[in-house]
């Protein structure tokens, strides 16, 4: 197949083709088709990394995968299928996370381009930064049901991944969830707070407690549930500790635990009279008097598609407790689950959960597929806009390589034709927007210590303070999570002032991007590992420091032609990793922790309106679909 490209392509591409070395990251419903597309295009050298194991799942879409595939690598198992297309193709696979420290910075500089084939925010936040350090060229991708998008990411020439901030993402307050919840997703957000309540890492913002500073209580009725006493102590006769503690102290007993969730923490509900004045007052359920007691549990391929009788919920709540407690106790003292929508018992927990809650309600209960989809915020994944947009990453790659870069587009695939009747409309690429946090344009230098010997401690008052002209730093680890080692505000960071750099991960290659904002002064430092310095230096750093000082403030305009008001594309409201979160913060706070000016995300939000072309001359590459 591959010989059949020659004489189609140019012979420069053709031969850039041959030579190129590409990391693809991920290797699912995107993934799988690149991979195919690549191999069948030219391409020889190709380095796969993902950290999963086929699912079943996976199957009706992930086309390299068989039934005898599940369980294994996604990586290893995608490049032996792709080498039935092209014996010789020398493809690496990497059964890893994205995340793991052998892909460093010098892991990235040996590519040509890089292609993500991802799903989550922080991975592509990740490999958006490798790629702006290492200086590569990134196809970036993303599909959601029938929408999709490809995008190229070039440092200093276009916008990276995280030059805009990421649309806000929905919210529902916490009285609502814990209170008076009126929709299925409301139900299925509180069992996912019951679930980490139980088993998981311990958050106060997922309390589910009735929720006794509602605003709604305000007025005189229901001030009967304010009383001191009943706030204090006791919530129906149980005393009011953590959820998890109690649930502990009774041996995780489903009927006891049952019984405080359904009934008494509800009857506790129904005495803030205030609550159910204009709205169907919740019932509470017992759990030896259960509607549809005595039915037979549904089992069978059916399972999960029907809607559970509230009996059957009782029961797998029950059981998948039962199997919850095992897990958690297996981890240990301390251990903790994290939900995931995979996992059988917490998929089972979460749908009973949030089905007896539902009736309590009287809201209408859900199959556990459906809830799947809404715990998960599964948006099903449609082998064809996969396949669209792995056709449009290969398009773009062969611009880039072509030498055309500056030709790429940001394609969007919409579900609906536009008035011309196109489905794919591609905008032209924006260039850097100068605020962005990532890839503006700020001080580098490179660091060298010994990570397992530095301290915070050091960082802060040798080398950012007695070195690089900083008063007050912060330090966040460009991890893609943004794990912050230091902060200018008391009493924050300071457990970690004794803690040696690579407690925190940080070790060869890792950037560490400092701010003083008392100076407005930014410093990315590129950290070498070395065991040891030579006369006995603690540190060194390289190159001139004299450069490396406080910058005078400048008010930057958005950059011309882009605040012409056109709407962006759908296709980049309903991202795929879309998570619940209780309140309005925009993602770039999310994935930073950092606190900055809030004129800075306005602005940033008021820079990106992106102009759609018009002119057919530069759409070569638009494809037509009624
Ligand atoms: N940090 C990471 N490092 C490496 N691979 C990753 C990382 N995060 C996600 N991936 C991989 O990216 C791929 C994304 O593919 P896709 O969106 O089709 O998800 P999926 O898990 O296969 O399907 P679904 O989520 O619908 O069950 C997955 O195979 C996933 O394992
Ligand atoms: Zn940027």
């Amino acid at each position: 197949m591959a010989a059949t490209l020659n004489g189609v392509l140019e012979n420069n591409l053709a031969e850039s083709i041959i030579k190129s070395r590409l990391l693809m990251v991920g290797a699912g419903g995107i993934g799988c088709e690149l991979l195919k597309n690549l191999v069948l295009s030219g391409f020889s050298n190709i380095e796969v990394i993902d950290l999963d194991t086929i699912d079943v799942s996976n199957l009706n879409r992930q086309f390299l995968f068989r039934k005898e595939h599940v369980g294994k690598s996604k990586a290893q198992v995608a490049k032996e299928s792709a080498l039935k297309f092209k014996a010789d193709a020398n493809i690496v696979a990497h059964h890893e996370s994205i995340f793991s420290p052998e892909f460093g910075l010098d892991f990235f500089k040996q590519f040509t381009l890089v292609l993500n084939a991802l799903d989550n925010r922080a991975a592509r936040n990740h490999v958006n930064r490798m790629c702006l350090a290492a200086d590569i060229p990134l196809v970036e991708s993303g599909t959601a049901g029938y929408l999709g998008q490809v995008t190229v990411i070039k440092k200093k020439l276009t916008e990276c991944y995280e030059c805009q901030p990421k649309p806000t993402q929905k919210t529902f307050p916490g009285c609502t969830i814990r209170n008076t919840p009126s929709e299925p997703v409301h139900c299925v957000v509180w069992a996912k707070h019951l679930f980490n309540q139980l088993f998981g890492e311990d958050d106060p913002d997922q309390d589910v407690s009735p929720d006794t500073e509602d605003p709604e209580l305000a007025a005189e009725a229901g001030q009967a549930a304010l009383s001191t006493e009943a706030k204090k102590d006791t919530i129906g006769g149980i005393e009011r500790k953590s959820t998890r503690s109690w649930a502990m102290e009774t041996g995780y007993d489903a009927e006891k635990l049952f019984n405080k969730l359904f009934r008494d923490d509800i009857k506790y509900l129904l005495s803030m009279e205030n609550l159910w004045k204009k709205r169907r007052a919740p019932q509470p359920l017992d759990f030896q008097e259960l509607p549809g007691k005595g039915e037979a549990m549904c089992t069978g391929v059916m399972r999960d598609q029907r809607v559970w009788s509230v009996q059957e919920c009782a029961d797998i709540f029950a059981q998948s407790l039962a199997a919850l407690k095992q897990d958690l106790y297996s981890k240990g003292d301390g251990g903790t689950l994290v939900w995931d929508k995979d996992d059988h018992n917490g998929m089972d927990f979460v749908c009973s959960v949030a089905n007896i809650r539902a009736h309590i309600f009287g809201i209408t209960l859900k199959s556990k597929f459906d809830i799947k989809s809404i715990a998960g915020n599964i948006i099903p994944a449609i082998a064809t806009t996969n396949a669209i947009i792995a056709g449009l990453i290969v398009m773009e790659t062969l611009k880039i390589l072509s030498g055309n870069i500056s030709k790429c587009k940001q394609v969007y695939l919409n579900r609906i034709p536009n008035d011309r009747k196109r489905l794919l409309l591609p905008c032209a690429l924006d260039p850097p927007n100068p605020k962005c946090y990532v890839c503006s344009e700020k001080h580098e230098c490179t660091v060298m210590l010994n990570t397992q010997k530095v301290t915070v401690r050091v960082l802060q008052d040798k080398i950012l303070k007695g070195h690089l002209n900083m008063i007050a730093p912060d330090v966040e680890i460009d991890d893609g999570k943004g794990t912050i080692i230091l902060s200018s505000e008391e009493g924050e960071t300071e457990e970690n002032y004794d803690k040696v750099l690579s407690v925190f991960a940080v070790g060869q290659s890792s950037r560490l991007k400092c701010d003083d904002f008392l100076q407005n002064y930014s410093l990315t430092i590129n950290i070498v590992h070395v065991e040891k310095l030579e006369e006995e230096k603690e540190f060194e750093v390289v190159g001139d420091i004299s450069q490396f000082h406080p910058t005078e403030t400048t008010t930057e305009s958005p950059v011309e032609g882009h605040t012409n008001g056109a709407s962006k594309s759908k296709a980049t409201e309903e991202e795929d990793d879309l998570l619940i979160v209780e309140d309005q913060v925009t993602p770039d706070l999310v994935s930073t922790g950092r606190k900055r000016p809030a004129e800075d995300q306005q602005d940033a939000l008021l820079i990106k309106r992106k102009k759609q072309e018009s002119n057919t001359e530069d759409n070569e590459d638009v494809i037509e679909i009624s």
